[in-house]
């Protein structure tokens, strides 16, 4: 199958730094996959260098043809990027902002079609941002703020998703409520990315498990074949217990090497 998403001998320097070197990912319809590695690895740099945010060596494909061939708008509307730790700075309503989703599809905030709308309403609806749509997001909580921030993603009905530690400002629940979106969207024929900090919340998520270290990959496969004993101490340096629980694999870090 061709993969919506290709990168392929990717690379990227930043700062004089050669952060990333010659990665080959691709990502099909229908696949959630989930990136790890310890900070630093370059996994926020792999996802911007693939959204096409970032230039660098190798070539990113959007199905058969070169993202770079692609006007913005039409890799705007293709890829839904949602960066890591995002910050909102202008006081807007949430629902103003979920709006904006829609711009790569020719809409303003003041002239949403009926598609628009509707996209918009399903965005608040599957992320819980309904309830405060009329409020300011600079007064939302961490975790609110990092929803409205997916929903504009979604609102903008991509059919590959980047998504940057999605979960990591989020409740218990809203982690999963969030994960099982991304898995319905995959489900639904889109294909995901998805860096993640829980081990065991990638284990299972992932349909795919793609692990770096020092701006390459350095194991990728299903979950029990990356989260070993060998692949935790040599890319995170920590002793880990890894056990199945109701048939998931679970990963507690128990100390650092
Ligand atoms: N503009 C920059 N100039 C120099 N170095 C940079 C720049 N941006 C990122 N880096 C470095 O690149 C490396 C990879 O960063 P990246 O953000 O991709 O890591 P990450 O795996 O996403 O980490 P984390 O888990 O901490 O979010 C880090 O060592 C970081 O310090």
């Amino acid at each position: 199958m061709t993969a919506l998403l290709r990168a392929e001998a990717v690379g990227a320097t930043l700062g004089r730094r050669k952060i990333l070197s010659d990665v080959d990912l691709g990502v099909s319809a229908g696949e959630l996959v989930v990136i790890i590695g310890a900070n630093g690895a370059g996994k926020t740099t792999l996802v911007r260098r693939m959204a096409g945010l970032l230039d660098g060596e190798g070539t990113v494909f959007l199905g058969d043809q070169k993202a770079e061939a692609l006007s913005p708008r039409l890799r705007a509307r293709k890829i839904g990027y949602l960066p890591q730790g995002h910050v909102f700075h202008w006081p807007l309503s949430v629902a103003d902002v979920v709006a904006l989703g829609r711009i790569p599809h020719g809409a303003g905030a003041a002239d949403l079609g009926m598609g628009d709308r509707a996209a918009v309403l399903a965005a608040l609806d599957s992320t819980g941002t309904m309830a405060f749509a009329d409020r300011s997001v600079t007064t939302l909580s961490g975790g609110e703020r990092a929803r409205v921030a997916l929903a504009r993603v979604l609102a903008g009905e991509p059919k590959i998703i980047l998504a940057d530690e999605p979960v990591a400002a989020l409740d218990a629940r809203y982690q999963f409520v969030v994960l099982d979106l991304l898995r319905a969207r995959a489900d639904a024929g889109c294909a995901v990315v998805a860096v993640l900090h829980d081990l065991s919340l990638a284990a299972r998520y992932a349909d795919r498990l793609v692990l770096m270290k020092d701006g390459r990959i350095v194991a990728e496969g299903p979950p029990e074949a990356v989260l070993t004993h060998e692949n935790l101490a040599a890319t995170f340096g920590i002793r880990a217990t890894i056990e199945t629980i109701e048939g998931r694999l679970i990963v507690t870090p128990q100390a650092a090497l």
